[in-house]
C-alpha cells in the first residue's frame, strides 16, 4: 500500500500503491506512517520524496471507509508529522491530488507537479533536483507561512457568500469553505486549523456528506448493467463505432451530431427537406465552432456530411433516429433504414418514451435496435438512458453504453416502458404540481419551494424552458385533451382518475413558455429568460377555481415538497418492482444528471431513504386518503414491503425486489 526505497543512497522514496487512485485507506496510512518513521530515523536519509503509482499522486481519503468507524492511523497526525519533520519532504505530483491527497501535498515542504496535473495549486520549487536537502525548513512549513489578510476581507467574503447561496442553494460545504478561508486569513495557524477541523467534522457527519458519497458511487455503479440472460457490462464486448448517421436535424438531432463529431466520429446528418437540412447544417457548424473555441481545439467539421438521401447511410456503423415524436413516422424511418443500411448496422432511437420494441419489430434486425434517449440540449446534458428492448442483444446494449461514455455521457441502462425511467417518474411529479395549483398554490410558490429544496429550476420554470407545447402535443395524441376528447368526459377526469386541464388551457392561449414570451410566467420578449409572475395566470387560476367551486386553501411548502417528491419516489419504487431499473442508484443517477435533482440530496430514492421510508409511507397514505382519485399517490407494494422489513438501507433494496420479469 506504500513502497519504501532508498535512492541515490540518501533519498527515501515513498510510493503510494493503492490502485486505481492511491486513496488514503487505513492500510495506506499505516504504511505511510511506518515509511515516514523509517525515513526520519535513518541517518543516511537526507530527504524524502512521496509519489503515487500509476501516474496519479492521490485521490484523497478512501471514501469507502466513510460508511463505518475509522480504522487505522488517523490522517491528520500523519500530516502533522510530515510537516514538522526535520528532513525535507517533496511531493512529486502527477494526475490528481484531491482532498486528503491535496492536504498531503500541502504539508510537504516542496512540491514538484507534472504540468498536466489538474486539481492542484502549485507550490513552486525554486530549483531543480534535491539541492534543498541541507536547507532550513522553517520557511517551508505551511504552519509557518503567513496568510495576507486583504483589507476588504468582509466585503469580499460577503459577495462570495451571496454568489454561493445563489448557485448552490442549501449546500453546506461551499459556505464552510468560506468560513475556513476567513479563519485562515484572520487566525494564527493553530487556531485556523482547529476551526477548519470543526467545520470538517460538521460536514463529515451531515446528511449532505452521505448523499454526496452515495452519488459518487451510484454514478459509477450505474454503468454496471446486467441482463436476465446473465450478459452484463463486463462480459459483453461493445462494437467500435467509427461512423454514425443522425436522422432529423431538430434540436435533439443537432445536439447529437455535435456530441458525436466532437469525439472524432464521422457523422452523416439527414433531413427530409433542403431548407431544413441547410438550417440544421449552419446551426451544427456554429455549435461545433463555438465548442471548439471554448476547448481551444479546431472544430472537426471534416467529419460531417449533410444529405437528403438515406442511401448515403448504407455503410455507417450506427444510426440514431431523432425525428418528430410520432410512432408512425418513426416506424417508416426504421423500415427504410432496414432496407438501406448494411445488415450489421445498429439502429437506435432517441425517442423520449415510445415503445422501442415496436420499432425493433418493423426492422430485419430487432437484436440491433436499442433506445438512446438523450436529454435536451443533447450536447450539454450528461444523461443518456440506454433503453433495452426485450430483443436488444447484449452487444448492442454494450455498444450504446460505451458510445455514451465516449461522448462524455453518464449512460444508464433502463427497461422499455412508456417514459422509460425519467419521464415515467416525471408525470406524477408534474401532476402533483398542477393539482396543487387547482387547490390554491401559485406557480411561483411551487417553484420557490422546489428551488429552496435545491432544484436549479422549479417545475413550472423548467416547463417554460422546455416548451409547454411539447407536453400538450403528447396529451392530445394520448386523447387526454383536444377536439377528439369525448364531450361526455367531465373536464377534470380522464380514465376514471383526476385530471387537471389547466396546462391545456394555458396552451390554448398560445402560451408555450419562453419561446412565446408567455407561459406559466411572463418574459420581456419571446425567447426571454427572465421569468416574472403573470397576473393573467393568477386570473386564470381564480376563474378556474370558481368555475369548479374549488375553495383555494393555503398550501405549505412542506406539502408541496412531500406531494411532488414522494409521488416521484413512489413511481420509482414501481419502476424497481417492474424491473425497468436495476437498482435505486440508477434512478437517482437519472434524476441527478437528467432532471437537476440536487446532488446534496442524493436523488429521489436516496432522499426518501433519508426522510425515512416509514414517514414517506405515512404521508403517501395520508395524501391518497385525501385524493383517492389519484392512483400515483397510493403507496407502492415495494415501499410497504421495505417498511415492513424495517426500512433497510437504499443499497440493499435490490435484495427485497424479487422481480422475475426484470427487463435488465
Ligand atoms: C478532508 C478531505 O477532503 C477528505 C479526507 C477526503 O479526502 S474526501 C475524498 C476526496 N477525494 C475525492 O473526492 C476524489 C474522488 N474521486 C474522483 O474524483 C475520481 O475518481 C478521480 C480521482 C478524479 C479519478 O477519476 P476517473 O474517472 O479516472 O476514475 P473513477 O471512475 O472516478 O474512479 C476509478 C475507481 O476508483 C474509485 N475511487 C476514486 N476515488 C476514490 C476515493 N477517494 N475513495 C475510494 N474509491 C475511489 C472509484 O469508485 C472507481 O471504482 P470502481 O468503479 O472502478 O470500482
Amino acid at each position: 500500500m506504500a513502497r519504501y526505497e532508498l535512492v541515490k543512497r540518501s533519498v527515501a522514496l515513498i510510493t503510494l500503491t493503492n490502485p486505481p487512485v492511491n486513496a488514503l485507506s487505513s492500510a495506506v496510512r499505516h504504511a505511510m506512517a511506518k515509511s515516514m518513521e523509517q525515513a526520519l530515523n535513518d541517518p543516511k536519509v537526507t530527504a524524502v520524496v512521496i509519489c503515487g503509482e500509476n501516474g496519479r499522486f492521490c485521490g484523497g481519503a478512501d471514501i469507502r471507509e466513510f460508511a463505518g468507524p475509522l480504522r487505522g492511523p488517523p490522517l491528520v497526525p500523519l500530516l502533522d508529522a510530515i510537516e514538522a519533520g526535520e528532513k525535507p519532504v517533496v511531493a512529486a505530483i502527477e494526475g490528481v491530488a484531491l482532498g486528503g491527497g491535496f492536504e498531503l501535498a500541502l504539508v510537504c515542504h516542496y512540491c514538484i507537479a507534472h504540468f498536466k496535473v489538474n486539481h492542484f495549486v502549485l507550490k513552486i520549487i525554486k530549483a531543480v533536483g534535491m539541492s534543498r536537502a541541507a536547507k532550513p525548513l522553517s520557511s517551508r512549513r505551511v504552519s509557518m507561512l503567513t496568510t495576507p489578510c486583504p483589507p476588504d476581507l468582509d466585503a469580499l467574503l460577503e459577495v462570495v457568500t451571496m454568489e454561493v447561496k445563489k448557485k448552490a442553494r442549501g449546500v453546506m460545504a461551499p459556505l464552510a469553505c468560506i468560513q475556513a478561508v476567513r479563519a485562515a486569513a484572520t487566525m494564527p495557524y493553530s487556531k485556523g486549523i482547529k476551526r477548519e477541523s470543526e467545520l470538517m467534522a460538521t460536514l463529515f457527519n451531515s446528511g449532505q456528506a452521505r448523499a454526496l458519497q452515495y452519488c459518487f458511487f451510484a454514478q459509477r455503479t450505474a454503468g454496471k448493467w446486467t441482463l436476465p440472460s446473465g450478459a452484463q457490462w463486463n462480459n459483453s464486448k461493445p462494437r467500435e463505432i467509427r461512423s454514425a448517421a443522425i436522422i432529423g436535424l431538430g434540436t435533439m438531432g443537432r445536439g447529437i451530431v455535435v456530441s458525436l463529431a466532437r469525439v472524432g466520429i464521422s457523422v452523416i446528418a439527414v433531413e427530409s427537406e433542403k431548407k431544413l437540412l441547410e438550417t440544421g447544417k449552419q446551426m451544427v457548424i456554429g455549435m461545433l465552432e463555438r465548442d471548439a473555441k471554448r476547448r481551444g481545439v479546431s472544430a472537426s467539421l471534416n467529419l460531417l456530411k449533410f444529405t437528403l438521401s438515406l442511401q448515403d447511410l448504407k455503410d455507417v456503423d450506427l444510426v440514431i433516429e431523432a425525428v418528430f415524436e410520432d410512432m408512425a413516422l418513426k416506424k417508416r424511418v426504421f423500415q427504410e433504414l432496414s432496407k438501406v443500411c448494411r445488415p450489421a448496422t445498429l439502429l437506435c432511437t432517441n425517442t423520449s418514451g415510445l415503445d422501442v420494441d415496436a420499432l425493433a419489430g418493423v426492422t430485419d434486425r430487432p437484436h440491433l435496435v436499442v433506445g438512446m434517449h438523450f436529454f435536451s440540449p443533447a450536447h450539454v446534458m450528461k444523461l443518456l438512458e440506454v433503453v433495452c428492448g426485450p430483443r436488444s442483444s447484449s452487444e448492442t446494449i454494450a455498444t450504446a453504453m460505451s458510445l455514451g461514455k465516449r461522448m462524455g455521457k453518464v449512460s444508464v441502462a433502463v427497461g422499455n416502458c412508456p417514459g422509460f425511467v425519467g419521464n415515467r417518474m416525471l408525470k406524477p411529479y408534474m401532476d402533483q404540481a398542477t393539482f396543487l395549483l387547482e387547490e390554491g398554490a401559485t406557480p411561483e410558490q411551487i417553484d420557490k419551494a422546489l428551488e429552496d429544496f435545491g432544484f436549479a429550476m422549479g417545475v413550472f420554470r423548467m416547463s417554460d424552458l422546455a416548451g409547454l407545447d411539447v407536453g400538450w402535443r403528447i396529451r392530445k395524441e394520448s386523447g387526454l385533451t383536444g377536439p377528439d376528447v369525448d364531450p361526455k368526459n367531465p373536464p377534470r377526469r380522464r380514465h376514471g382518475r383526476r385530471y387537471c386541464p389547466i396546462p391545456d388551457m394555458v396552451c390554448e392561449q398560445g402560451r408555450f413558455g419562453q419561446k412565446t414570451g408567455r407561459g406559466w410566467y411572463m418574459y420581456d420578449k419571446p425567447g426571454g429568460t427572465n421569468a416574472k409572475p403573470d397576473p393573467l395566470i393568477q386570473n386564470l387560476l381564480e376563474m378556474y377555481r370558481s368555475r369548479y367551486a374549488i375553495q383555494p386553501r393555503n398550501i405549505s411548502d412542506q406539502e408541496i415538497i412531500e406531494r411532488c417528491l414522494f409521488a416521484l419516489a413512489n413511481e420509482g419504487f414501481r419502476i424497481l418492482e417492474d424491473g425497468i431499473a436495476a437498482r435505486p442508484e440508477d434512478i437517482d443517477v437519472i434524476y441527478l444528471f437528467g432532471y437537476g435533482f440536487p446532488r446534496h440530496r442524493g436523488g429521489p430514492m436516496f432522499y426518501a431513504s433519508m426522510v425515512g421510508l416509514e414517514r414517506v409511507l405515512e404521508r403517501l397514505e395520508h395524501y391518497h386518503q385525501a385524493h383517492p382519485d389519484v392512483p400515483h399517490l397510493e403507496p407502492s407494494p415495494l415501499l410497504k414491503k421495505l417498511v415492513a422489513c424495517g426500512s433497510p438501507s437504499v443499497q440493499t433494496w435490490r435484495e427485497h425486489i424479487k422481480t422475475m420479469h426484470s427487463h435488465l
